[in-house]
């Protein structure tokens, strides 16, 4: 059933290519409706992680910016810092268009989307939104990652750095589940959807959450403050703007 993890091994990978990347246990979470989570815990070894995090804690021209939030106008709960492919069409999220640098302006940046691609055949990602949390106190709000630059079934990768914390699921109140708890009598149906449509990680240092097929069109995602966090997280979502 959907809460059930479907655990896969891949071993060879391991053994016949020397690297730092570690694609031991991948753990898979079918969300229903052609949407599904795959968790890497050890994506990275612990000091290519550290490394990584360093860089990007110390060289990445982080900013906190003013966003717009239900017509108010608030300070971004966290830093950020957008990276795209050069050309792409602009992001803008919550009233806020970031300026996109490129890859070549941090080398190391390369590297991890390198292997995000090699742990991801098939993928092909055009761009990075990157998330700095500096304690239990910075967090993001239940959101999607629907903005028109993005196709409905957009696939993304989301890669973690420094202090574990919490990511939470919600399903979203939509169309397409209500058809189905339709054909349910009422009783199994508000039972089932509360079980069902909550889901939470922790995200390790090094490890790499996907979120695949139609994740952002029927779930929400969050990372709730966590006040016993005191230590500072890097995230980094992987992303595909659309190409006309
Ligand atoms: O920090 C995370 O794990 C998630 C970040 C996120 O959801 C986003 O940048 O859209
Ligand atoms: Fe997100």
């Amino acid at each position: 059933m959907s809460l059930r993890f479907k655990e896969v091994t891949d071993s060879e990978s391991e053994t016949k290519i020397p690297r730092p990347f570690d694609l031991g246990k991948r753990q898979t979470l079918d969300l229903g409706n052609g949407s599904e989570i795959l968790y890497i815990s050890k994506f990275v070894s612990s000091d290519q992680a550290w490394t990584w995090f360093d860089f990007l804690n110390q060289r990445i021209p982080w900013t906190r910016p003013t966003i717009c939030v239900f017509g108010r106008s608030v300070l971004q709960p966290r830093d950020t810092c957008y990276v795209a492919n050069p050309g792409l069409t602009t992001l803008t999220y919550s009233g806020y268009k970031p300026h996109a640098y490129t890859w070549d302006d941090f080398t190391p940046l390369k590297d991890i989307l390198d292997a995000v691609h090699e742990a991801l055949p098939g993928s092909r990602f055009n761009s990075l939104l990157l998330n700095r949390y500096k304690g239990g106190n910075d967090y993001v709000g239940w959101h999607s990652d629907d903005e028109k630059v993005y196709a409905l079934n957009q696939e993304i990768a989301s890669v973690s750095f420094g202090c574990e914390r919490d990511f939470l699921l919600k399903k979203k109140p939509n169309k397409t589940s209500q058809r189905r708890n339709d054909e349910e009598p009422p009783a199994k149906k508000s039972k089932k959807s509360s079980v069902a449509d909550r889901h939470s990680f922790v995200l390790k240092h090094g490890s790499l959450l996907v979120m695949k097929g139609y994740t952002q069109r029927d779930w929400m995602h969050s990372v709730p403050k966590r006040l016993k966090a005191e230590a500072t997280r890097i995230n980094l979502t992987f992303r595909h703007v659309i190409v006309d």
